[in-house]
């Protein structure tokens, strides 16, 4: 079984609080992209395993991939009358790791939605969301694939329909961030979210890129990596309509009206040793 697990960009996200457990709630529009990585899941055998190709990956039940295998065939064997199979992964890595890009999570939720095809449908897609919850607050959103407003840490998730066809120009600046350290980083009093939030037109009005895109998490990580700001002002020199951090970080995107002008800040930015930079598109 072949499957194509697609990055995500948050549009806006907003820190709203901080949980006892230490997770943080979230206001954040989300939409996936139009980049993807690959997977080829081979049933049987003695053992579930993962081959990781075009990346440096923990090949243990730490890898998401692999741990989605583990949380289905838990579940599969727990609730339903079905016979839980190995399996042998093989991972080919397109989108960057520790990006805010949502690799890892979608990969996994990836393998929840194959792994519940092939034994027949037997989790509907609320199911499947709590079994992706335990794995990560971003693999919920994943499960279902349509831009969403995602609350809650990421297990609240109403579609979201003003989200205009746009071109996307991603810089992954050559190195990762780990997200529990970004928001460890994160002054929950700085953000003020809650009052920011207002302006944002969540019922009925469409997204406009020049003055909805927000990250919370981006003042604290731009403090140590100043390359980020860099990266939003080329990017809206080069004629993005705006720009932000993605998630935790480390990519930053730039939203663009039409194909040919991200194309051709794609290859003023890929110029830069060390930057990879992606030209895609929201998958709306
Ligand atoms: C920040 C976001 C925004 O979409 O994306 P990324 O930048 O990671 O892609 C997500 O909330 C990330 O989701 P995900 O990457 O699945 O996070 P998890 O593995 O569940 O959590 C990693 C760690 O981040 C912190 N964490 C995560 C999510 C959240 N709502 N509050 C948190 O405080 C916790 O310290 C947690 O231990
Ligand atoms: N299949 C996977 N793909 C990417 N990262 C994975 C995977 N499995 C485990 N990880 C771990 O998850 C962390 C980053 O996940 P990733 O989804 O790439 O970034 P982010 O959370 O910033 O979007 C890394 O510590 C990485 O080792």
């Amino acid at each position: 079984m072949e499957l194509l697990a697609p990055a995500k960009i948050n549009l806006f996200l907003y820190v709203t609080g901080r949980r006892p457990d230490g997770y943080h709630e979230l206001c954040s529009l989300m939409c996936a992209v139009a980049i993807y990585d690959r997977l080829v899941l081979r049933m049987g055998g003695a053992r579930s395993t993962v081959a990781c190709h075009g990346c440096d990956l923990p090949l243990d039940g730490t890898n998401l991939a692999l741990g989605a295998v583990t949380v289905f065939n838990a579940a599969l064997a727990a609730e339903t009358q079905r016979r839980p199979e190995q399996v042998a992964i093989r991972l080919d890595k397109k989108i960057p790791v520790g990006a805010g890009l949502g690799g890892g999570s979608s990969d996994a939720a990836a393998v929840l939605k194959g792994l519940n095809a092939y034994h027949g449908h037997p989790f509907d897609e609320g199911r499947l969301c709590a079994l992706a919850l335990v794995l990560g607050a971003d693999v919920p959103f994943f499960i279902r694939g349509r831009p969403a407003l995602v609350t809650g840490i990421g297990e609240r998730i109403r579609p979201y329909a003003g989200l205009p066809a746009m071109d996307v120009v991603i810089v992954y600046p050559g190195f990762g961030l780990s997200t529990a350290a970004v928001f460890k980083n994160l002054n929950l009093a700085l953000t003020k979210s809650k009052k920011k939030l207002r302006y944002f037109p969540f019922n009925n009005g469409s997204f406009s890129a020049t003055h909805h895109l927000h990250n919370d998490l981006e003042a604290g990580v731009g403090e140590h990596f100043t390359v980020l700001a860099d990266i939003k002002e080329r990017l809206c020199r080069l004629g993005a309509m705006g720009a932000a951090m993605t998630g935790s970080g480390s990519a930053v995107f730039g939203l663009f009206a039409n194909a040919a002008d991200a194309s051709k800040a794609k290859d003023v930015l890929e110029q830069q040793p060390g930057w990879q930079v992606f030209a895609t598109r929201l998958l709306t």
